[in-house]
C-alpha cells in the first residue's frame, strides 16, 4: 500500500529544532555555542524518524543476469518517491525522506543522510544513521568505505568523523569512539576482541544507553579513526571467521562521543585576575553538551522472512537474526503507537532504544538492489522503511553540568588561593614582625632615655644633697666648736643658721619636687608612646601585652622612684629637723652663757621653729601618706648601707612623734630598729635605731615588747661596742626607759642591763651619765616600790644596784656639777635608803655622807626633804650617825 509520508526534508527536520541556522557546521557551532540556555532545551522537540532510500547499481552478475529484466524499482528523486513494480503494468508507490539513485554520489548520500544528525550530534544531541537492507546491497559500502583508493567513495563514518573534528576545538572538547558488533546476542568490542561480553546499562532517569565495558578510544585526527575502523573491521573478519558465520549476520556499531564545553557559562572561572571570593561566589560547573552518534551497519536483512513481523516465532527469529526481527516488533508496536513497544527482546533493540521512539535523532538508509529476482527481499525493505518513518522521536538536547571538571577547576582555584593566601600571610607575619621589631627598638630606646635621665638626675640630686650634708655637717661642727669654746671661755659669739643656708635647702626641695614632676612627665610620655604603639599594632597582641608589661614594669619603676625621692624628701626633713635642732641647742646654751646674742637666736630660732614647725608635722604626714610607713620600714632591710640610714633617720624622726609609735610598733617597725642594731656594723645606724627605740620604749606597753625581744641585750651589746658619745646616750636613754617599768626589773637586770649602763660611764659626756644616772634613778625608784611592797627580787633583799656595783658610781656623781646627773643621782640615793636592808652598803660605800648633804643642800626641796626623811626613818642610818656623833 501506498503511502504519503514525509513531507519534511532532512534540511527542514534540522531548520524545525533550529529554525534559523543553516547547516554549516562551524556556523552552526558560532551560532549555538555561547547562547544555548540549559533550560531553554531542556524540552524535548518532536523529530520523527528520517529514512531514505538508496539504489545500489547493477553489479556484473545482475547486468548479465538481468539484461533482459527491467530493474523492480523506479526512482522519481526529484519527487523523492519510489515505485516498486508488481508486474510491468502496474507498481506500488511509496514517498521517503530522500530517493536516492544509483548515481547518487557518497558526498550528496552523506550531505541528506548523515549530515544533519552529525550536525545535532555536535550540537549536544544524540543521533542514529542506521543502514538497513539486504545483503549485498550496499550497506557497509554507504557508511563503512574508507575512502583510501578513491577519497570520494568515503563513506558516512569517516565523512562524519570529518566533519566532527574540523568542528570541535580539542583543547576543550573531546572525541572518543568505540566500535562493536553484536552477534547472536552477544557484545564483542571491536577494538579489543577478548572483550566479547559487554553489558549493556540504561540510565532509568534519561534513558541513555551505555556501554561502559566497551572501549573508549579518544580520536584527534581522521587518520587515526580510519586507522582505528580498519582495525576494527579486521577484528569483525577474524572473529566472524572463526565463529563459521558471515558478516552479513552480524550488527556493527560505531558510537562517537562528543563532549564539548559551553563557552560562557563558566566565564567567572576563566577571569583569573579576578576578585577571588567574587569567583568563589560566582563560580557554576562549566556546561557541557555531550553528544553521541551511533552508526549501526545492520546485518543482512534478507534472513528475515517477509512475515518476520506478522508471527515468526521468538524462536524462530533467534535462529536467524533475532535482533532484526526485534527491531522491526519494535519499529511496527512505534509506528503502530501501540502501548507496549518490546525493547527488551534483543539487545539490538535494548541499543537502539534511544534511536527509535528515543530522545535522538535518528536517519535511516535502507539500501536496496534493482534485481527482480529479489523483489520480495526490497519489498520487505521498503515496508521497513516506511514503517520506520512513522517513528516519531522526540529529540532533547544533552546538556549538563560537568561536574568533574569544576571539581578540577576548583581544585586549581584553590591551590591558587592556597598559595595566595599563604602569600599574604607571609606578608603579614612579617609585617607583624617588622612592626614587633620597631616597637621593641622604640620601647627600648625610650627605656633607655628614661633610664638615662633618671640616673642622671638621682645621681645629680645625690650630689646636690651630699653636698648639702656635708655643708651642714661642717656647719654643725664649726658651731660645735665654737660653742664648747665659748663654753670654756664664757664668751664669745653664738654660731648661727644662715637664712641662706635654709633657703638653700628649700631651693633643693623645690628642685627635687620639680625633678619628680619631670619624671611623672617622663612617664607619661612614655604611657603616650606605648598607646601610640598600641594602635599601630592593633593585630599584635602579643606586642601589645608585651608593652603592657613594660608599662607596668614603668609604674614599678616610678613607684621605686618616688620612694626613693620620698625617702630623699625625708633625708631633706631630717635636714631641717636637724638644723633645728642645732639652733634649739645654740640657744640653750646662749640662754646660759650667752645673753648677747640670746635675743637675735632666739627670736631666730622661734622663727625658724615656726616656720619648720608649721611645716614639720605636714611633711611627716605628708611623707606617711606619699610614701607609706610599711615602705620605709621596708627600706630598713635596703641593701644600699645609704638609703637604711636614711630609713633609719626617718623612722627615728617619726618615732619621735608620740602619735606614730603605736604605728611603728604594730608595722614592725621596733622589731627591724632592734634587728638593725644587730644586723649592722655602722655607727650612725646604732645611733639612730637606739635614739628610735629610746624613743618607742617611753611607752610602757613597748618596754615589754623591746624586752620580749631580747632588746636588753641588744642594747647592752651595742653599749660595750660603741664609743660615739650620741650612740651611747641613745642606748642609755633606752635602758633608762626600761629601767622605769616595775615588771622588768629581774629580766632587766639578770639579762645585764644594769651593767651595761653602768658599763657606759666610761665616756665621759655628761649627756651619756645624765642618761645613766636617770636609768639608776628610775630603776632605785621600782626597787623601792617593790620594797615598799614587800617584794623582794633578791635572797637578801639588797638591791640590784647595789648587787651590780652601781653604788660607787653613785656616790662618786653624787654631786655631780652636771644637774641632769646630780639630780638623778640623789634621787636614786634617797630610793636605795628606803629600804633598810640597803643602808649598810650604803653606809659603807658613803652614800651615808651624801644623802646628809642632800638633805642639807639639795636645791630641789622635794628630794631634799624625801632624803632627810628617809634619814630619820632608818634606824641604821640613825645609828650609824650617833656612832659618828653626827648632829642629825
Ligand atoms: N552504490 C553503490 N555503487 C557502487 N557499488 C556498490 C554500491 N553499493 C554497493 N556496491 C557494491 O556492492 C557490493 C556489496 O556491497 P556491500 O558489501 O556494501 O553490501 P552490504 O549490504 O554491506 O552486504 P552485507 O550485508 O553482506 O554486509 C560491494 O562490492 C560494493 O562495492
Amino acid at each position: 500500500m501506498a503511502t504519503s509520508q514525509g513531507g519534511n526534508s532532512y534540511r527542514n527536520a534540522r531548520t524545525s529544532l533550529k529554525p534559523h541556522v543553516k547547516s554549516k557546521p562551524s556556523q552552526q557551532r558560532r551560532n549555538s555555542t555561547g547562547s544555548v540556555n540549559g533550560k531553554e532545551h531542556a524540552a524535548a522537540v518532536p523529530g520523527r524518524v528520517r529514512v531514505a532510500v538508496r539504489l545500489r547499481p547493477r553489479n556484473a552478475e545482475e547486468s548479465v543476469a538481468d539484461a533482459d529484466f527491467a530493474d523492480c524499482v523506479e526512482l522519481q528523486p526529484e519527487l523523492k518517491r519510489l515505485k516498486l513494480r508488481k508486474n510491468n503494468w502496474d507498481a506500488d508507490t511509496y514517498e521517503f525522506d530522500e530517493v536516492l539513485t544509483e548515481f547518487s554520489s557518497q558526498k550528496r548520500v552523506y550531505e541528506v543522510v548523515a549530515r544533519p544528525v552529525v550536525e545535532s550530534v555536535l550540537d549536544g544531541y544524540n543521533g542514529t544513521i542506521m543502514a538497513y537492507g539486504q545483503t549485498g546491497t550496499g550497506k557497509t559500502y554507504t557508511l563503512g568505505r574508507l575512502g583510501e583508493e578513491d577519497n570520494a567513495a568515503r563513506g558516512i563514518m569517516v565523512r562524519a568523523m570529518e566533519d566532527i573534528l574540523a568542528d570541535v576545538s580539542l583543547d576543550t572538547d573531546s572525541v572518543s569512539v568505540s566500535y562493536l558488533q553484536l552477534y547472536m546476542e552477544t557484545i564483542q568490542d571491536l577494538l579489543d576482541p577478548a572483550n566479547d561480553n559487554i553489558t549493556i546499562v540504561e540510565d532509568p532517569k534519561t534513558g541513555d544507553v551505555s556501554l561502559p565495558g566497551a572501549s573508549l578510544v579518544d580520536i584527534r585526527d581522521k587518520q587515526s579513526f580510519v586507522e582505528l575502523l580498519r582495525l576494527g573491521e579486521a577484528h569483525r573478519f577474524a572473529a566472524n571467521t572463526k565463529l563459521n558465520t558471515e558478516s552479513s549476520r552480524s550488527h556493527a556499531i560505531l558510537m562517537v562521543h562528543v563532549k564539548r564545553s559551553v563557552k560562557g557559562r563558566d566565564a567567572a572561572l576563566s577571569s583569573e585576575n579576578g576578585n577571588h571570593s567574587h569567583v568563589v561566589k560566582s563560580i557554576k560547573p562549566p556546561l557541557v553538551r555531550k553528544g553521541k552518534l551511533v552508526v549501526v551497519d545492520l546485518a543482512g536483512s534478507e534472513r528475515i522472512d517477509k512475515s518476520g513481523s506478522e508471527g515468526h516465532t521468538l524462536e524462530e527469529a533467534k535462529s536467524i537474526n533475532l535482533s532484526l526481527s526485534a527491531l522491526g516488533k519494535c519499529i511496527n508496536a512505534l509506528a503502530e503507537n501501540s502501548a507496549h513497544v518490546p525493547f527488551r527482546d534483543s539487545k539490538l533493540t535494548r541499543l537502539l532504544r534511544d534511536s527509535f521512539g528515543g530522545t535522538a535523532r535518528t536517519s535511516l538508509v535502507i539500501t536496496i538492489g534493482p534485481s527482480p529476482r529479489h523483489r520480495g527481499e526490497t519489498a520487505s525493505t521498503i515496508m521497513f522503511g516506511q514503517r520506520a518513518m512513522k517513528v516519531e522521536n522526540m529529540v532533547k538536547l544533552k546538556e549538563e553540568f560537568d561536574y568533574k571538571s569544576l571539581s578540577r577547576r576548583l581544585d586549581i582555584e584553590l591551590d591558587k588561593l592556597i598559595v595566595e593566601h599563604e602569600r599574604q600571610q607571609k606578608t603579614f607575619e612579617d609585617e607583624i614582625e617588622r612592626l614587633a621589631t620597631e616597637a621593641q627598638h622604640r620601647i627600648s630606646e625610650a627605656e633607655r632615655n628614661y633610664v638615662d635621665s633618671l640616673e642622671k638626675e638621682r645621681s645629680k640630686y645625690q650630689k646636690d644633697y651630699m653636698e648639702s650634708i656635708k655643708k651642714l655637717e661642717e656647719q654643725f661642727v664649726m658651731n660645735q666648736r665654737k660653742n664648747e669654746e665659748s663654753h670654756m671661755k664664757s664668751s664669745g659669739e653664738i654660731p648661727r643658721v644662715s637664712a641662706e643656708e635654709l633657703a638653700d635647702l628649700k631651693k633643693m626641695l623645690q628642685k627635687e619636687t620639680h625633678l619628680r614632676k619631670a619624671a611623672e612627665g617622663e612617664v607619661n610620655n612614655l604611657k603616650n608612646q606605648v598607646a601610640e604603639l598600641k594602635k599601630s599594632e592593633a593585630s599584635g597582641k602579643s606586642e601589645i601585652l608585651k608593652l603592657h608589661n613594660m608599662l607596668e614594669d614603668k609604674e614599678g619603676q616610678k613607684e621605686k622612684l618616688e620612694g626613693e625621692i620620698a625617702i630623699l624628701q625625708s633625708q631633706l626633713l631630717q635636714l631641717n629637723l636637724q638644723a633645728d635642732e642645732t639652733r634649739r641647742q645654740l640657744d640653750r646654751d646662749g640662754l646660759e652663757k650667752e645673753m648677747g646674742g640670746l635675743n637675735s637666736l632666739t627670736s631666730q630660732v622661734k622663727h625658724q621653729q615656726q616656720a619648720s614647725g608649721n611645716g614639720e608635722k605636714p611633711s611627716i604626714a605628708k611623707l606617711f601618706e606619699q610614701v607609706g610607713l610599711q615602705k620605709i620600714l621596708s627600706l630598713l632591710e635596703a641593701e644600699d648601707a645609704d638609703v637604711r640610714i636614711h630609713a633609719v633617720k626617718v623612722v627615728a624622726n617619726l618615732a619621735a612623734e608620740e602619735t606614730n609609735q603605736g604605728k611603728i610598733v604594730e608595722a614592725g617597725g621596733l622589731t627591724s630598729l632592734l634587728n638593725l642594731l644587730k644586723s649592722s656594723h655602722d655607727e650612725t645606724i646604732h645611733r639612730v635605731a637606739a635614739g628610735a627605740i629610746a624613743n618607742l620604749a617611753m611607752n610602757e606597753t613597748n618596754q615589754e615588747l623591746i624586752m620580749a625581744q631580747g632588746g636588753i641585750s641588744l642594747l647592752s651589746m651595742t653599749a660595750a661596742n660603741a664609743e660615739d658619745p650620741q650612740t651611747l646616750r641613745m642606748v642609755a636613754g633606752a635602758i633608762a626607759n626600761l629601767c622605769g617599768n616595775d615588771k622588768l626589773q629581774t629580766k632587766l637586770r639578770s639579762e645585764g642591763g644594769i651593767k651595761a649602763l653602768l658599763g657606759m660611764v666610761r665616756c665621759r659626756h655628761p649627756d651619756v651619765h645624765a642618761q645613766v644616772a636617770r636609768g639608776i634613778a628610775n630603776f632605785a625608784k621600782c626597787e623601792s616600790r617593790a620594797s615598799s611592797q614587800g617584794n623582794l627580787w633578791t635572797k637578801s633583799g639588797r638591791s640590784f644596784l647595789i648587787e651590780d656595783g652601781a653604788l660607787p658610781w653613785i656616790v662618786q656623781n653624787a654631786n655631780n656639777e652636771a644637774a641632769s646627773v646630780r639630780r638623778h643621782i640623789e634621787l636614786a640615793l634617797c630610793h636605795l635608803a628606803q629600804h633598810e636592808i640597803n643602808a649598810r652598803d650604803m653606809i659603807s660605800g658613803g652614800a651615808l655622807w651624801e644623802l646628809v648633804r642632800i638633805s642639807r643642800d639639795c636645791s630641789r626641796e622635794d628630794i631634799k626633804t624625801l632624803a632627810h626623811r628617809t634619814l630619820v626613818s632608818s634606824p641604821t642610818f640613825q645609828a650609824e650617825m650617833r656612832r659618828l656623833r653626827v648632829n642629825y
